[in-house]
Order: C-alpha cells, then structure tokens, then sequence
C-alpha cells in the first residue's frame, strides 16, 4: 500500500483533530504509512485584522488545496465550516467523519452567566454570526473582534481584554479543555451554530478512487446528510463569508431538519427557518427559498454591496 500524506494546518487545533482523524484511519487499515505534512495558510499569517474584512472565504483552505493539486499531499483534513461551500474543480469531501458538538461555548472569567453579564461587558468574537446574536440578546454589551488561536483567545480573555468569548465547542472538545473553561453551552434552537460547525471534512483528489474507497470506512452518513443540507443553504445564500448566517441540520427519528439563520450585522434583524425534507440538497434548497421569500437576501445583497463600493 502507498504511503499517505496528509496536509494539516499548524496550529494546535488542527493538528490534534489530524492525529485524532488519522488514529481512527489507521486502526482501519493498520498496514498503511500516514504521515502529516504541516501548511501555513494566509488564515494563519494575517492575525491582526478582522478575516472577514481580508475576504474571509477560503483562507485557511486555498494553499491546502495548492498542495493537493500539486500532490504535496494525497488528502487534507479541514474544519469543514472553513470549507467554501462551492470546492475548486478536481476536488471532493470524499468522507465527514462523526460530527463533534456542534454548539456554540460561552467563556467568561469567573464563570459568570450570560444572562449575568453586567451591563457594558466585552465579549469577544470574530464572527460576525455570533456577534450579531450576541447583541440581538443582549443589546447593553459591546462585542470586540479577538483573533488567533483558540489557546491566544483564552488567555486574552484571562488577562482581562475581554469578559467574555464565545468559541465553538468541538474545538474545545477535542483539545480536552472543555471541562476547564466553558462556563455554558448556548442551545443551537437559539444561538443558531455556523454551518458545518464541529463537522471535519476529508477532501481529496476526485480521481483518487483508493483513498476514496478508504475513507468510507471512517464516514458518517448522517453527519454527511446534515451537513450537506446546511452547506447547499449557505451556497444559496451567500459563500462571502462578510454576511452573519448560520444553520444547523438534525435527524430526528429519522426526519431531516434544517433550520437557516440570516441576520443584519447589529443584531436588529433576524430571520429564521426551519424545514424538513428527506433529501439533503432539496431542503437546502427550500429552506434557501423561504429565505428570499421573506427579504433576508435583501440583507446579504445589501451588505455585498457595500462592500463592492469599499
Ligand atoms: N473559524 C475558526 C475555526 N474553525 C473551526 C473551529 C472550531 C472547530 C469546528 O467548528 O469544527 C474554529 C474555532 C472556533 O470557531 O472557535
């Protein structure tokens, strides 16, 4: 069997959920050589300004996917609510392994509530998403963006810059530092996740049938459905990454559910949908479609252009 070369970006997050996601490969096929090739990605470099200001789409993505195309490396194993919902030509999301929490963390010193934050209190996020529901819940708080690695927004937040953060909870799951640090989880029916959140998504060549074959071993065809729903809603409705939108796919009792979120950058507008269809990329789609019926692509279209005119 050939050896595999797998591209990972450096930091600390991603190289665990690697080794963790390699781990599970390997007991499959004991026989096979896996060995992690480390990328910079220009996510990694720019630390300083906001990424959704930089273009936001695909920036911790474009020099894993060089690699690939350049058969650096043979698989590149990415968060998939990094992943732009349309991949490049030649590429798939050949397996999503079993989806970690998808929710959203609330971290605060001293473990104070959110409900408990006194008034004027900075919580810290990068997200536009998670901004936007922050004030829409709490319009007596100010949110600061905070950038760099989940490890640097914690210690920002130790060192008092900010109150509180929000970071999503599969990165602090998979970390193990979970326990220690989250002060509450936010419920995804009110504090709507980003799409794809907590999921990983395993992309390689299309035409690389045997690690394709590989892959089926360690896929999740429920976790694949849902995300698959969430991705084909955020193809529809956007991809810029500059808009706050999010959503969240379940199957309960075997019925699909997707629920979308769309909302105005200061919280003030908020629209939400929920729908059910058995076929991933048709609820999406109709979950896409309540949304342009109901004028939040109105919102989206707006703030592209702005920023056209930027
Ligand atoms: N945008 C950065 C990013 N990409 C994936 C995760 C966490 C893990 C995941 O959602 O799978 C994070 C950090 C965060 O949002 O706290």
């Amino acid at each position: 069997m050939r050896k595999i070369i797998v591209g990972s970006r450096r930091s600390g997050l991603a190289l665990t959920q690697s080794k963790q996601f390699i781990k599970k490969l390997q007991a499959q096929f004991p026989e096979a050589e896996i060995e992690i090739k480390e990328i910079v990605t220009k996510g990694d470099r720019i630390v300083d300004v906001q990424l959704s200001k930089v273009g936001g789409k695909g920036l911790f993505v474009k020099e894993i996917e060089e690699a690939l195309k350049n058969k650096e490396i043979d698989m590149a194993i990415h968060s998939l609510k990094d992943v732009p919902s349309v991949l490049p030509e030649g590429f798939v999301i050949a397996c999503v392994p079993e989806r970690e929490d998808m929710r959203d963390a609330f971290l605060s010193n001293n473990k104070v509530l959110f409900k408990d934050l006194p008034k004027d209190s900075i919580v810290g996020t990068s997200s536009l998403r998670r901004g936007a529901q922050l004030l829409s819940m709490r319009d007596d708080i100010t949110v600061n963006w905070v950038r760099g690695n989940i490890d640097t927004r914690i210690k920002k937040m130790e060192a008092g810059e900010y109150d509180a953060i929000l970071l999503a909870a599969a990165g602090l799951k998979r970390m193990g530092w979970s326990d220690n640090v989250v002060t509450e989880y936010f419920d995804p029916e009110e504090f709507i996740p980003a799409i794809a959140q907590g999921a990983l998504g395993i992309e390689v060549r299309e035409d690389d049938a045997e690690l394709i074959e590989m892959l089926q071993t360690v896929h999740s065809v429920d976790d694949a459905t849902c995300t698959t729903a969430e991705r084909t809603f955020l193809k529809r409705m956007d991809g810029s990454c500059q808009v706050p939108i999010g959503g969240y796919a379940t199957l309960e009792d075997g019925e699909l559910y997707l629920t979308g979120l769309i909302m105005s950058e200061d919280g003030n507008e908020r629209y939400v949908v929920k729908k059910s269809h058995q076929d991933p990329v048709k609820l999406g789609n109709l979950v896409a479609d309540e949304m342009e019926k109901i004028g939040a692509k109105d919102i989206i279209d707006m703030i592209n252009e702005n920023n056209a005119g930027k």
